[in-house]
């Protein structure tokens, strides 16, 4: 029989920090293995809390979130969530190779032990001939790979992914998004991705759920129906522009709202 209970499970979720500012309220979704899912919202809407509480990085305030049965951040195997922040976030005094092993060591895995899985993140971004670099050697878009392969490193199932590409050139954004994409379907991995970018969440996602601002909250949650593999083609289809057309207005929506709010 083939499970089908969701892998994430938030119910009612509320994040209210210590200054009293309320980031995410009453957040309830069910994301399914296999998912790719954009989170999408103007700035301050909760996009990154969320992720955080997901990871378990941040606790709840009030709600519940199980990832794979177990409450967020408790309990299961910390190493099926692979986490990719904004900033490539990599020791500059490290080589590629020392970065990407990082979470391996942190786990208790011996240099020569963990090799092989390094190597094999490094190749899964393209990197493979890079192990001996270090991050100031590479582009924008290199480090944010080795970002990605150490992520990856401890071949995690659920993949959360805050605005990795925001700073990025269009051109390399572009070509993360197809790598990206490729990582999902081969490893079968489910991603949840924050991003500002009507067009990005459209491009790689099967659902975005768009939030709106003060309080952080669920707006829409919009299926989309454009199969994959999606490559540069589809960015010239009828279909993705629908898509986009529609998160855009919901998107817009939210900042309506938000300026009434004011
Ligand atoms: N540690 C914190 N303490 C107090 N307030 C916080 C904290 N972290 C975030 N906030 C506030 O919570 C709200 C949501 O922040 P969050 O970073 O989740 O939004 P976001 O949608 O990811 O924004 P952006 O797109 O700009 O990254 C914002 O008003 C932010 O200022």
């Amino acid at each position: 029989m083939t499970d089908t209970s969701p892998l994430i499970q938030m119910s009612g979720v509320e994040k209210q920090f210590a200054n009293g500012t309320v980031a995410v309220r009453d957040m309830s979704l069910s994301i399914q293995k296999g998912e790719f899912v954009s989170f999408l919202g103007p700035s301050g809407c909760g996009k990154s809390t969320a992720l955080k509480m997901v990871s378990g990085l941040l606790s709840v305030s009030r709600g519940k979130i199980s990832v794979n049965g177990h409450a967020a951040g408790e309990g299961g195997d910390r190493n099926d969530i692979g986490f990719v922040f904004q900033e490539a976030t990599l020791m500059p005094w490290a080589t590629v190779f020392e970065n990407v092993y990082l979470p391996l060591k942190l786990h208790g895995m011996s240099k020569a032990g963990a090799r092989p899985r390094v190597e094999e993140a490094l190749a899964m971004v393209g990197l493979a001939k890079f192990a001996k670099a270090y991050p100031r050697e590479l582009s924008g878009g290199m480090k944010m790979r080795v970002s990605i392969a150490r992520a990856m490193a401890t071949k995690p199932k659920l993949l959360l992914m805050d605005e990795p590409f925001a700073a990025l050139d269009e051109m390399t954004r572009a070509k993360l998004n197809d790598d990206v994409l490729a990582l999902w379907e081969e490893h079968k991995l489910t991603v949840i991705f924050v991003t500002h970018s009507v067009f990005e969440s459209v491009y790689l996602s099967n659902r975005v759920v768009v939030m709106a601002a003060r309080p952080g909250r669920v707006v829409h949650d919009i299926p989309l129906p454009g199969g994959y593999p999606r490559t540069a083609a589809y960015r010239l289809t009828a279909e993705y522009a629908e898509a986009c057309r529609l998160v855009s207005n919901a998107l817009e929506g939210t900042l309506d709202h938000a300026h009434l709010n004011h």
